[in-house]
Protein backbone atom coordinates (compact mmCIF):
# COMPACT_ATOMS: atom_id res chain seq x y z
CA UNK A 1 0.00 0.00 0.00
CA UNK A 2 2.10 3.20 -1.00
CA UNK A 3 1.10 6.55 0.77
CA UNK A 4 -1.96 7.98 -0.28
CA UNK A 5 -3.60 4.70 -1.58
CA UNK A 6 -6.19 4.91 1.11
CA UNK A 7 -8.52 5.74 -1.21
CA UNK A 8 -7.78 2.50 -3.41
CA UNK A 9 -8.11 0.47 -0.90
CA UNK A 10 -10.55 -2.78 -1.93
CA UNK A 11 -10.26 -6.72 -1.37
CA UNK A 12 -9.08 -7.13 -5.01
CA UNK A 13 -6.30 -4.97 -5.13
CA UNK A 14 -5.22 -6.15 -1.77
CA UNK A 15 -5.82 -9.70 -2.94
CA UNK A 16 -3.13 -8.77 -6.37
CA UNK A 17 -0.74 -7.83 -3.78
CA UNK A 18 -0.80 -10.65 -2.36
CA UNK A 19 -0.46 -12.49 -5.62
CA UNK A 20 2.73 -10.41 -6.82
CA UNK A 21 4.06 -11.40 -3.18
CA UNK A 22 3.75 -15.15 -4.26
CA UNK A 23 6.38 -14.26 -6.95
CA UNK A 24 8.59 -12.90 -4.57
CA UNK A 25 8.56 -16.01 -1.73
CA UNK A 26 8.65 -18.48 -4.66
CA UNK A 27 11.80 -16.86 -6.40
CA UNK A 28 13.25 -16.22 -3.26
CA UNK A 29 12.81 -19.95 -1.76
CA UNK A 30 14.60 -21.16 -5.47
CA UNK A 31 17.84 -18.85 -4.69
CA UNK A 32 17.90 -20.15 -0.41
CA UNK A 33 17.54 -24.01 -1.89
CA UNK A 34 20.80 -23.71 -3.93
CA UNK A 35 22.80 -23.86 0.31
CA UNK A 36 22.14 -26.64 2.23
CA UNK A 37 20.52 -26.01 5.47
CA UNK A 38 23.65 -24.68 7.02
CA UNK A 39 22.92 -25.58 10.32
CA UNK A 40 25.97 -23.85 12.09
CA UNK A 41 24.64 -20.26 10.65
CA UNK A 42 21.91 -20.67 13.20
CA UNK A 43 23.94 -22.31 16.08
CA UNK A 44 27.40 -21.35 16.13
CA UNK A 45 28.29 -18.82 19.05
CA UNK A 46 30.64 -16.30 18.09
CA UNK A 47 33.99 -15.78 20.29
CA UNK A 48 33.54 -14.09 23.02
CA UNK A 49 36.32 -11.26 22.03
CA UNK A 50 33.25 -10.16 19.31
CA UNK A 51 31.14 -8.90 21.87
CA UNK A 52 28.34 -10.42 20.12
CA UNK A 53 25.81 -12.98 21.76
CA UNK A 54 23.65 -15.13 19.19
CA UNK A 55 24.33 -16.99 16.60
CA UNK A 56 25.96 -15.76 13.08
CA UNK A 57 22.67 -15.58 11.54
CA UNK A 58 21.25 -13.35 14.25
CA UNK A 59 23.97 -11.29 13.92
CA UNK A 60 23.84 -10.81 10.35
CA UNK A 61 20.08 -10.59 10.60
CA UNK A 62 20.23 -7.59 13.51
CA UNK A 63 22.37 -5.92 11.42
CA UNK A 64 20.79 -5.91 8.75
CA UNK A 65 17.19 -4.73 10.05
CA UNK A 66 19.28 -1.59 12.00
CA UNK A 67 20.61 -0.24 8.76
CA UNK A 68 17.66 -0.54 7.15
CA UNK A 69 15.72 1.19 9.57
CA UNK A 70 18.01 4.09 8.86
CA UNK A 71 16.95 4.20 5.56
CA UNK A 72 13.72 4.14 6.86
CA UNK A 73 12.37 0.44 6.36
CA UNK A 74 10.35 0.45 9.32
CA UNK A 75 8.40 3.84 8.68
CA UNK A 76 6.70 1.69 6.24
CA UNK A 77 3.13 0.20 7.84
CA UNK A 78 3.90 -2.93 5.41
CA UNK A 79 7.16 -3.72 7.21
CA UNK A 80 7.57 -5.59 10.69
CA UNK A 81 10.93 -5.96 12.15
CA UNK A 82 12.09 -9.25 13.31
CA UNK A 83 14.42 -7.71 16.12
CA UNK A 84 12.26 -4.28 17.36
CA UNK A 85 14.44 -4.08 20.15
CA UNK A 86 17.67 -3.20 18.02
CA UNK A 87 16.26 -0.76 15.17
CA UNK A 88 17.88 3.14 14.95
CA UNK A 89 16.42 5.95 14.12
CA UNK A 90 15.35 7.11 10.52
CA UNK A 91 17.30 9.73 8.58
CA UNK A 92 14.72 9.89 6.27
CA UNK A 93 11.82 11.70 7.73
CA UNK A 94 8.25 10.43 8.25
CA UNK A 95 5.88 11.27 5.02
CA UNK A 96 2.77 13.00 6.01
CA UNK A 97 -0.19 10.20 4.74
CA UNK A 98 -3.30 9.28 6.31
CA UNK A 99 -2.71 5.62 7.42
CA UNK A 100 -4.49 3.26 6.41
CA UNK A 101 -4.45 1.12 9.16
CA UNK A 102 -6.02 1.62 12.73
CA UNK A 103 -3.22 2.49 14.92
CA UNK A 104 -3.14 -0.32 16.90
CA UNK A 105 -1.51 -2.63 13.70
CA UNK A 106 1.45 -1.74 15.64
CA UNK A 107 1.41 -4.10 18.39
CA UNK A 108 0.50 -7.04 15.81
CA UNK A 109 4.05 -8.88 14.96
CA UNK A 110 4.72 -12.70 14.30
CA UNK A 111 7.66 -12.65 13.52
CA UNK A 112 9.01 -14.52 16.05
CA UNK A 113 6.67 -17.03 15.42
CA UNK A 114 7.39 -16.98 12.03
CA UNK A 115 12.01 -17.18 12.64
CA UNK A 116 10.81 -20.38 14.72
CA UNK A 117 8.40 -22.00 11.78
CA UNK A 118 11.35 -21.35 9.14
CA UNK A 119 14.17 -22.63 11.09
CA UNK A 120 12.96 -25.36 12.96
CA UNK A 121 9.81 -26.95 10.10
CA UNK A 122 10.91 -24.84 6.88
CA UNK A 123 14.39 -25.33 6.53
CA UNK A 124 14.60 -28.50 6.78
CA UNK A 125 11.36 -29.69 4.47
CA UNK A 126 13.24 -27.51 1.74
CA UNK A 127 16.95 -27.85 2.14
CA UNK A 128 19.40 -30.35 1.62
CA UNK A 129 20.58 -31.86 5.16
CA UNK A 130 24.53 -32.69 3.39
CA UNK A 131 27.11 -31.23 5.63
CA UNK A 132 27.36 -27.33 5.89
CA UNK A 133 29.74 -25.51 2.69
CA UNK A 134 30.78 -22.65 4.57
CA UNK A 135 28.80 -20.22 2.67
CA UNK A 136 27.42 -18.50 4.99
CA UNK A 137 26.60 -15.00 4.08
CA UNK A 138 25.31 -15.65 1.39
CA UNK A 139 23.19 -18.30 3.27
CA UNK A 140 21.70 -15.63 5.56
CA UNK A 141 20.97 -13.02 3.19
CA UNK A 142 18.87 -15.24 1.10
CA UNK A 143 17.20 -16.23 4.65
CA UNK A 144 16.65 -12.72 5.05
CA UNK A 145 15.15 -11.54 1.74
CA UNK A 146 12.96 -14.88 2.31
CA UNK A 147 12.15 -14.44 5.74
CA UNK A 148 11.41 -10.10 4.91
CA UNK A 149 9.18 -11.59 2.16
CA UNK A 150 7.48 -14.36 4.20
CA UNK A 151 6.45 -11.72 6.71
CA UNK A 152 5.03 -8.79 4.20
CA UNK A 153 2.92 -11.19 3.07
CA UNK A 154 1.36 -12.78 6.60
CA UNK A 155 1.51 -9.19 7.82
CA UNK A 156 -0.30 -8.17 4.72
CA UNK A 157 -3.55 -10.00 6.86
CA UNK A 158 -3.70 -6.53 8.30
CA UNK A 159 -4.74 -4.78 4.99
CA UNK A 160 -7.16 -8.03 4.36
CA UNK A 161 -8.61 -7.17 8.11
CA UNK A 162 -8.76 -3.52 7.54
CA UNK A 163 -10.67 -3.83 4.13
CA UNK A 164 -12.99 -6.77 5.27
CA UNK A 165 -14.30 -4.43 8.45
CA UNK A 166 -14.97 -1.46 6.38
CA UNK A 167 -16.60 -3.29 3.31
CA UNK A 168 -18.63 -5.29 6.33
CA UNK A 169 -18.35 -3.42 9.91
CA UNK A 170 -21.90 -4.42 11.46
CA UNK A 171 -21.08 -8.20 10.66
CA UNK A 172 -17.46 -7.51 12.46
CA UNK A 173 -18.71 -5.37 15.35
CA UNK A 174 -20.68 -7.39 17.50
CA UNK A 175 -17.66 -10.56 17.04
CA UNK A 176 -15.31 -7.82 17.85
CA UNK A 177 -16.78 -6.48 21.00
CA UNK A 178 -17.58 -10.15 21.91
CA UNK A 179 -13.53 -10.34 21.90
CA UNK A 180 -14.75 -14.18 19.66
CA UNK A 181 -11.68 -15.20 18.12
CA UNK A 182 -14.01 -18.04 16.38
CA UNK A 183 -16.30 -16.14 14.93
CA UNK A 184 -14.06 -13.83 13.29
CA UNK A 185 -11.64 -16.50 11.82
CA UNK A 186 -15.07 -18.13 10.15
CA UNK A 187 -16.02 -14.75 9.05
CA UNK A 188 -13.05 -13.46 7.15
CA UNK A 189 -12.08 -17.04 5.92
CA UNK A 190 -13.19 -17.90 2.04
CA UNK A 191 -11.83 -21.58 1.73
CA UNK A 192 -12.36 -21.15 -2.47
CA UNK A 193 -10.11 -18.66 -2.68
CA UNK A 194 -7.55 -20.08 -0.75
CA UNK A 195 -7.63 -23.10 -2.93
CA UNK A 196 -6.82 -21.37 -5.68
CA UNK A 197 -3.82 -19.78 -4.12
CA UNK A 198 -2.33 -23.36 -3.18
CA UNK A 199 -3.33 -24.30 -6.63
CA UNK A 200 -1.48 -21.05 -8.18
CA UNK A 201 1.29 -21.59 -6.21
CA UNK A 202 2.08 -24.51 -7.35
CA UNK A 203 2.08 -24.22 -10.28
CA UNK A 204 4.15 -20.56 -10.03
CA UNK A 205 6.53 -22.91 -8.25
CA UNK A 206 6.78 -25.54 -11.49
CA UNK A 207 7.26 -22.59 -14.29
CA UNK A 208 9.61 -20.39 -12.30
CA UNK A 209 11.80 -23.62 -11.13
CA UNK A 210 11.85 -25.01 -15.13
CA UNK A 211 15.03 -25.48 -16.44
CA UNK A 212 15.00 -23.39 -19.40
CA UNK A 213 16.86 -24.60 -22.62
CA UNK A 214 16.97 -24.08 -26.53
CA UNK A 215 16.67 -27.34 -27.16
CA UNK A 216 12.92 -27.60 -27.42
CA UNK A 217 12.70 -31.74 -27.95
CA UNK A 218 14.45 -32.10 -24.38
CA UNK A 219 12.40 -33.92 -22.24
CA UNK A 220 11.19 -32.58 -18.67
CA UNK A 221 13.57 -32.50 -16.05
CA UNK A 222 12.84 -32.28 -12.60
CA UNK A 223 12.06 -28.88 -11.28
CA UNK A 224 14.27 -26.18 -8.87
CA UNK A 225 11.94 -26.79 -6.53
CA UNK A 226 8.85 -29.48 -5.63
CA UNK A 227 5.68 -26.99 -6.00
CA UNK A 228 3.64 -29.86 -3.25
CA UNK A 229 6.35 -28.24 -1.04
CA UNK A 230 5.03 -24.43 -2.08
CA UNK A 231 1.42 -25.48 -1.80
CA UNK A 232 1.82 -27.37 1.55
CA UNK A 233 4.05 -23.87 2.77
CA UNK A 234 1.18 -22.02 1.49
CA UNK A 235 -1.70 -24.59 3.71
CA UNK A 236 0.25 -24.99 6.89
CA UNK A 237 1.65 -21.60 7.44
CA UNK A 238 1.65 -18.39 4.89
CA UNK A 239 -2.12 -18.93 4.99
CA UNK A 240 -2.98 -19.94 8.73
CA UNK A 241 -0.65 -17.22 10.00
CA UNK A 242 -1.78 -14.56 7.59
CA UNK A 243 -4.92 -15.28 9.14
CA UNK A 244 -4.16 -15.34 12.86
CA UNK A 245 -2.68 -11.63 11.89
CA UNK A 246 -6.41 -11.05 10.34
CA UNK A 247 -7.74 -11.73 13.55
CA UNK A 248 -5.39 -10.15 15.99
CA UNK A 249 -5.49 -6.76 14.37
CA UNK A 250 -9.89 -6.93 14.45
CA UNK A 251 -9.94 -7.38 17.83
CA UNK A 252 -8.18 -4.54 18.82
CA UNK A 253 -9.89 -2.49 15.53
CA UNK A 254 -12.62 -1.17 18.29
CA UNK A 255 -9.95 0.32 20.62
C1 LIG B 1 -6.16 -13.05 2.61
C2 LIG B 1 -7.47 -13.33 2.69
O1 LIG B 1 -8.05 -13.87 3.86
C3 LIG B 1 -8.01 -15.27 4.11
C4 LIG B 1 -6.63 -15.73 3.92
C5 LIG B 1 -6.19 -16.09 2.67
C6 LIG B 1 -4.73 -16.12 2.37
O2 LIG B 1 -3.93 -16.00 3.30
O3 LIG B 1 -4.36 -16.21 1.18
C7 LIG B 1 -7.10 -16.38 1.67
C8 LIG B 1 -8.44 -16.31 1.89
C9 LIG B 1 -9.00 -16.01 3.22
O4 LIG B 1 -9.41 -17.20 3.82
C10 LIG B 1 -8.39 -13.06 1.58
O5 LIG B 1 -9.60 -13.14 1.79
O6 LIG B 1 -7.90 -12.80 0.47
Amino acid sequence: MACGDDGKLSLDSIRDSLIRQEDTIIFNLIERIKFPINPSLYKQQLPSSSNISGSLFQYLFQETESLQSKVGRYLSPEENPFFPDNLSDSIIPLTKCTPVLHPAAESVNVNEKILDIYINQMLPLFCTEADDDANFATTAACDIQLLQALSRRIHYGKFVAEVKFRDSTDEYKPFILAQDKDALMKLLTFEAVEEMVKKRVAKKAKVFGQEVTLNDSVEEVKGKIDPLLVSRLYDEWVMPLTKFVEVEYLLRRLD
